[in-house]
């Protein structure tokens, strides 16, 4: 890539950088982490709450468990000579530890119990149905019937409960727990179902409340940090208007500079280009004041060309463009503005010139101008062509002798015209 290429890149990418766009992307970064900062958390807390829920379920199924096997042993665990050798929990009465575990987990939110054998085997389940079955592929069962305590959470579209009613959408914690005979070992183990939904339902809404408030809370900062951000950049903007203004702005005479005034025309002659209508410049040169310089010195002559660009500024309409073109020479831009009309703007300068009191250590300074007037024609492909022929108009009136309008009086070229006129000067001065 050639080196132009790459500064014109770069100067289109830093042209994007504004205060605004920079402003966008802050919004559009903080969003995002605040999105995924919340999703985070959000999901983080449900972890923690219902890894909090299977834990104290599990201890409470461990407890009424143990508690029941300890008030009902003998139903589970008739007395045995061989108790120590062989588990014997297959020996059970059905009937009897079906009457002990509705009477006895009534209180609890256990809805479904099933013990199991060594083998396996349903030997008991409060939905009789199951009695028998044997869940030897079960990973849960057969880690319960290796001495661990198992749980795990679900959800169930339908369950019948301990009354053998039917309940809907029921969250559960399902666990194993080993049962063990009076010698340690572990005899079979039982399956306990207990209804969590209540509890689900306070997670979602803990979660959805802590969710909630840190949504409060990031908007909160974000709408501050916004509105700092927003007058900040709204004052940055000021400054780089600013600073921009004064770049384009001669200091000396508070006109615009050279740059900006050629900026201006390169502007309005391509408008006139597509758009179509009349675009006259005027070029002006203050007569003999290099004589104003040598005579009252250079802060003088500073003076007297602030005071002309004034007077310029003064007799031209509010859009025309008035620039200092180079040291004692003014260009003024009139859009819409045909040559006759320009002719007469610059006339009028001249006189208020001519008329104007120039006045400097209590001398009365004698102030001419010359202008040269050209119009925009639709075969100049660019800007300097019509400064050119501005300036020989220019250089016409100060051969002419000073204080004078000059215009180039090449005719406009319309669409219906083959081949432009080329005109000599022609001088406006009306004294
Ligand atoms: N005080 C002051 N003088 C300047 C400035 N810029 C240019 N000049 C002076 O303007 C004078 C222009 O002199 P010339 O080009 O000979 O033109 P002139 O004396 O106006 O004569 P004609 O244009 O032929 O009428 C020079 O003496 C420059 O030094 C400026 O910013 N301040």
């Amino acid at each position: 890539m050639k080196i132009r290429e790459i500064v014109k890149d770069r100067t289109a990418y830093m042209r994007n950088i504004t205060p605004f766009n920079i402003l966008r992307w802050l919004s559009v970064v903080m969003s995002v982490s605040m999105i995924t900062t919340l999703l985070l958390s959000g999901f983080g807390l449900y972890h923690l709450y219902t890894d909090y829920i299977l834990k104290h379920v599990e201890q409470e199924a461990v407890s009424i468990s143990r508690a029941f096997l300890a008030s009902n042993h003998t139903l589970l665990l008739p007395p045995s000579k061989k108790e120590s050798h062989q588990p014997n929990i297959a020996n059970i009465d059905p009937q009897k530890l079906d009457e002990a575990f509705h009477n006895y987990l009534l209180p609890f939110n256990v809805i479904k119990i099933k013990v199991f054998s060594m083998d396996g085997n349903i030997i008991y389940s409060s939905e009789p149905s199951l009695i028998g079955q044997i869940d030897r592929g079960n990973i849960q069962l057969n880690k319960a019937l290796s001495g661990y305590i198992v749980s795990e959470m679900k959800s169930k579209d339908e369950m019948v409960d301990l009354e053998n009613e039917l309940r809907f959408d029921v969250d559960i914690v399902e666990t194993y727990i080993p049962i063990y005979n009076s010698t340690g070992l572990i005899v079979g183990c039982f399956e306990m179902y207990q209804d969590i939904t209540g509890f689900q339902g306070a997670v979602v809404r803990g979660v959805s409340l802590a969710v909630s408030v840190l949504i409060f809370i990031f908007l909160m900062v974000f709408l501050v940090a916004f509105k700092v951000v927003n007058i900040t950049t709204k004052k940055l903007i000021l400054a780089q208007n600013e600073l921009q203004a004064l770049a384009s702005i001669d200091s000396l005479t508070s006109v615009y500079n050279r740059h900006h005034i050629f900026k201006q025309l390169k502007v309005e002659s391509s408008r006139v280009f597509r758009d179509g209508g009349d675009l006259s410049i005027i070029l002006f040169d203050l007569d003999f004041f290099k004589n104003i310089n040598d005579c009252y010195g250079h802060q003088v002559g500073d003076e007297v060309l602030h005071e002309v660009a004034k007077q310029i500024q003064n007799n031209v309409r509010e859009y025309d463009v008035v620039g200092r073109y180079g040291g004692e020479e003014f260009l003024v831009i009139l859009p819409n503005t045909d040559k006759d009309s320009a002719v007469e703007v610059a006339d009028r300068v001249r006189q208020s010139i001519e008329n104007n009191i120039f006045e400097s250590y209590k001398q009365i300074l004698s102030i001419t101008i010359s202008a040269g007037v050209s119009v925009l024609i639709s075969s100049e492909t660019s800007i300097e062509q019509i400064i050119k022929r501005a300036d020989d108009a220019l250089y016409s009136a100060k051969l002419n002798g000073r204080n004078q309008v000059m215009v180039d009086s090449v005719e406009v070229v319309t669409e219906e015209m083959t081949s432009p006129v080329m005109g000599g000067i022609t001088d406006f001065h009306t004294d």
